[in-house]
């Protein structure tokens, strides 16, 4: 993070996959340590594009973006790991280990950043029992239900501490109780000072956070260039 409170600035950013038309263009805006933003905007919009970009799981074919006050583009790639720890991701389809118990699954992350069995094992537990599983530790995915899926998914994403988590669609995948249950543990978690973005299209979502910033997509560009609209509108500060 930056003396002011930036996480993330895109400056002028295009994408295009391949040789056709740009998907994501002119992005310029900057998001704030500890803010909640929305994402959102009609199916092809480029949510899913513009996450990929703050995941890095994708380099923008145009333009700049500064991580963590660090510039990303230049980046060596050996370098590109450290930097994408620091973000924690959720997908509408959980994406877990399916042979792999949720303990397992949550525990992950630790191990593969180098933790031992011993330090690790009260941190999963702690976050499993957090977001209501602690009775389901011992359950592979395949035995839980959508919304246990997504619990687990959060518990992983966040376990490492990450500034950042951003999530895909997550509630496309529950119910509408379990969905604002999802959201208010994304809330939770806001509180506790991660920035956090969600994609959705579910504009109700929206409203159960009522100091969540919008960022709208149509086409690809931001209709809010500045990403500071809010929803309900709210007098800017
Ligand atoms: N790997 C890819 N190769 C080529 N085109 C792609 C690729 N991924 C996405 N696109 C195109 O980029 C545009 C934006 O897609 P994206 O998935 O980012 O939108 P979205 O807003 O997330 O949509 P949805 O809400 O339906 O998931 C679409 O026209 C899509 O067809």
């Amino acid at each position: 993070m930056t003396a002011d409170g930036e996480i993330i600035h895109f400056d002028n950013v295009g994408l295009r996959y391949g040789t056709d038309r740009e998907v994501l263009s002119d992005l310029t805006f900057t998001l704030h340590a500890g803010r909640f933003y929305f994402l959102t905007g009609a199916s092809g919009a480029g949510k899913t594009s513009l996450l990929r970009l703050l995941y890095l799981a994708q380099r923008p074919s145009r333009g700049g973006i500064r991580m963590f006050g660090t510039d990303v583009i230049t980046l060596p790639r050996a370098e590109l790991p450290v930097m994408r720890r620091r973000v924690g991701v959720v997908f509408q389809d959980f994406r877990l280990v399916d042979h792999l118990s949720a303990y397992d699954n949550v525990a992950l992350p630790l191990r593969v950043a180098g933790h031992s069995e011993q330090d690790l094992a009260g941190p999963v537990r702690d976050i499993l029992e957090w977001v209501g599983l602690a009775d389901r530790m011992d359950a592979p995915p395949a035995t839980l239900s959508g919304g246990e899926q997504q619990r687990v998914a959060i518990a992983r994403a966040v376990i490492a501490r990450p500034a950042m988590l951003v999530a895909d669609e997550p509630t496309g995948n529950v119910d509408t109780d379990m969905a604002a249950k999802l959201i208010r543990l994304f809330d939770m978690l806001n509180r506790q000072g991660t920035t956090v973005v969600v994609a959705t299209h579910d504009l109700d979502l929206l409203r159960k956070v009522p100091d969540s910033l919008i960022m709208r997509l149509d086409k690809g560009r931001l209709s809010d260039p500045t990403g500071a609209l809010r929803y309900p509108p709210r007098k800017l500060t």
